[in-house]
């Protein structure tokens, strides 16, 4: 089973992944997490922020989730996934679950773990400004109609994890549960 989560960054993709992979594994349950970041530095180091590029990106993280799906595993794919179209090749080619990390944009400023939200919305002159952050000044689609919404802005991660892993047991066929 392959989850796509999708959402702008600081919404808690990786925080949830971790965090419901590792409670998949603690009830026997084989999980991994495929975040967009780590592979950033590895299989798609040579992509960039462009449409084009974070297209790629996705394809090449959906074909490695696949074949880790495929292994037996539940795979989770954190990343920001900003594309509606991208995304339904994912469902259409691999039943990959769309799941929307949403959360306000006010919050994601105030959090602003990475500092990201701060060089995008520095003046244009400025040398440190970021020109394509999603959802200040690039295209972030929201999903049209994602299988499950967890708003990050209004519950704890706990709540939010919860969801995400009893969606994922809900759906498991019976042969992976009980081995
Ligand atoms: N309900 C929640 N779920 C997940 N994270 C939350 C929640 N509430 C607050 N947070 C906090 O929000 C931050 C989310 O950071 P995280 O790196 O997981 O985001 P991300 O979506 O993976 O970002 P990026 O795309 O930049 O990798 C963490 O500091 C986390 O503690
Ligand atoms: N302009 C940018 N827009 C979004 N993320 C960026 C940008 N520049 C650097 N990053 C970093 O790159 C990570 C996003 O990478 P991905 O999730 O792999 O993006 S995606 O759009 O191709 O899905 C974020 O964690 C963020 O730290």
């Amino acid at each position: 089973m392959i989850i796509q989560l999708t959402g702008l960054s600081g919404a808690g993709k990786s925080t949830i992944a971790q965090h419901v992979a590792g409670k998949l594994v603690s009830s026997g349950i084989p999980a991994e997490v495929i975040d967009g970041d780590r592979y950033r530095k590895t299989v798609c180091k040579d992509l960039g922020f462009s449409k084009k590029d974070r297209c790629e990106n996705i394809r090449r993280l959906g074909k490695i989730a696949a074949e880790k799906a495929r292994a037996g595993n539940v795979v989770i794919l954190a990343a920001i996934n900003p594309y509606e179209e991208v995304r339904r090749e994912l469902a259409q080619q691999y039943q990959a679950k769309t799941v929307f990390i949403d959360c306000n944009l006010p919050t994601l400023i105030n959090r602003d773990t990475k500092g990201l939200y701060y060089r995008a919305m520095l003046p244009p002159s400025h040398p440190d400004k970021l020109l394509n952050l999603t959802g200040v000044n690039d295209t972030y689609e929201a999903p049209n109609c994602p299988d499950l919404v967890l708003r990050t802005d209004q519950e704890q991660l706990e709540e939010s994890a919860g969801k995400l892993y009893r969606y994922i047991v809900s759906r498991l066929p019976a042969a992976f549960i009980s081995r």
